[in-house]
């Protein structure tokens, strides 16, 4: 039987779809669940009281990381430190319980593996390619940076999964945003991924699983691709993806749960099918020229209000819609920001080099590549690098990166979701900017009257060192 070319994104949903049914949805098998402590206590109170098991125990791995304090974990006798929170404290002594109750695999906040759960899972080789992903977490988009079709579900889904290991689903639409040309000197990730965002909007996919297609993501290491698919989520779409190669084949091989001997030989040769074949149909798709992408960051409380560092504030007045310029206003007031000012005089006070987005150990080398020899300015008050896990943080102090991090006036922490959003006690405090490597500028995001301004690594410490936003290629 001759098969129409398919999307990538179609090859990993056929494969795992269990049985359609007549009103279009479809039951869809689950291959990995990742598990935090923020979404999962009530799903598993909920098995509990309907006396169920976890379907597929070794398929879910659980580790906290949002409501950890990123301070030491342990005190000078080795003890673990108590969480001050009585809500963290219990989210977290919840998953504690659960995790062993119901069989499942658990890192715990003290072990050297722990980390936000979208660091940990490609860095253990949980997250692999052409499986399918759920966590109850909206950025678990980022682990489509492997290949693998990643999205996050809410909490009744997360019992839904545990319980029987499928979800049913609306298929949602392939859509590709292809980059052409090559990105210039000094342009991140992060910034691509911003601009993308800035040019399609935070609905731009909405309904859609994008695939990211072009030499520039070719190029791109697996962390860059997990920088990338992290922020699909911020476009609207359910889920992003990068066809796995051998950058991913490299990436994964010899990681502690990823397949092994004659099982990696067969799964690299699956792997290697999981392409959009030619002539496959995207229903949308987007064309952006690299040469057009600058150091970007944003200037208001959606991750679409994107501007080119050498961009101004723009006038709520200037946009077409009366919707967008009721937004714009009201983005500008919450930021304290007025039309037409340079991004390169906004002065800042707070700078958080961490998260999802950008806390693996190529964004903290970027980050100190810039740092190395400087100091944060006098009027930057609070500056603090957050690893996304154990191991990256003991790779970064192999490479001595912590102490540039600390001779330049930042604070070396343990890993966990930190100041990316205020579930923990590192908050950005009212009225006070943040530069941010994290991928939400939403209202009170960082904390209530936090303002932030979304950039890449490098674009953040070059922010700490000029106590304002700036161009990082000025530094040099
Ligand atoms: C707390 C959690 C459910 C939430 C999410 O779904 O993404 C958080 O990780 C976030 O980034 O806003
Ligand atoms: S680092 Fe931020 S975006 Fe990522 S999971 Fe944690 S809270 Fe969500």
């Amino acid at each position: 039987m001759a098969t129409r070319p398919r999307t990538l994104y179609e090859k990993i949903w056929d494969a795992h779809v269990v049985e359609t049914r007549d009103d279009g949805t479809a039951l869809i098998y689950i291959d990995r669940h990742l598990v935090h402590e923020v979404t999962s206590p009530q799903a598993f109170e909920s098995l509990r009281l309907a006396g169920r098991p976890v379907r597929r125990p070794e398929l879910t791995l659980a580790v906290p990381d949002h409501n950890l304090p990123t301070t030491p974990r342990l005190d000078a006798s080795g003890k673990p430190v108590p969480i001050a929170d009585p809500e963290s404290a219990a989210q977290l002594a919840a998953l504690e319980d659960n995790a062993p109750a119901f069989g499942i695999r658990y890192i715990p906040a003290t072990a050297k593996e722990q980390g936000i759960v979208h660091v940990v899972g490609p860095e253990q080789g949980f997250s692999l390619p052409g499986t399918t992903i759920v966590c109850g977490d909206s950025h678990t988009a980022c682990h489509g940076g492997l290949g693998a079709l990643a999205f996050g579900i809410g909490t009744s889904e997360v019992e839904h999964v545990l319980a029987t290991q499928t979800l049913l689903l609306q298929q949602s639409k392939p859509m590709e945003v292809r980059v052409e040309g090559d990105l210039g000197p000094g342009i991140s990730a992060k910034d691509l991924i911003l601009h993308i965002i800035g040019r399609i909007g935070a609905a731009g996919g909405s309904g859609h699983v994008i695939e990211y297609r072009g030499a520039v993501f070719e190029a791109m290491t697996i962390e860059e691709r997990l920088t990338v698919c992290n922020m699909s989520i911020e476009a609207g779409a359910r889920a992003g993806l990068i066809a796995p190669d051998d950058t991913t084949f490299a990436y994964l091989k010899g990681r502690p749960m990823a397949p092994a001997g004659a099982e990696w030989d067969a799964a690299v040769a699956y792997w290697r099918t999981l392409h959009s074949d030619e002539g496959a149909v995207f229903a949308k798709s987007v064309v952006i020229d690299a040469a057009d992408v600058e150091p970007s960051v944003t200037w208001g409380t959606s991750p679409e209000d994107v501007v080119p560092i050498g961009g101004r504030v723009p006038d709520p007045q200037d946009f077409a819609d009366e919707s967008k310029r009721v937004a714009a206003q009201k983005s500008l007031d919450y930021m304290g920001l007025t039309p037409g000012m340079a991004m390169t005089d906004v002065a800042i006070e707070n700078v958080f080099i961490g998260s999802c987005t950008n806390s693996r150990i190529e964004d903290l080398r970027a980050a100190a590549a810039i740092l190395k020899g400087r100091r944060k300015a006098a009027n930057v008050r609070w500056a603090i690098v957050v690893p996304g896990s154990g191991l990256v943080k003991y790779q970064a102090e192999t490479e001595g990166l912590d102490k540039i991090f600390t001779e330049a006036g930042f604070e070396w922490r343990e890993p966990g979701c930190s100041a990316c959003l205020g579930m923990n006690p590192d908050k950005v405090p009212p009225g006070e900017r943040c530069a941010s490597t994290s991928n939400r500028n939403f209202v009170g995001r960082q904390g209530p009257g936090a303002r932030t301004h979304l950039v890449s690594p490098a674009m953040a410490a070059a922010a700490a060192v000029a106590g304002r936003l700036a161009d990082v290629r000025e530094l040099g």
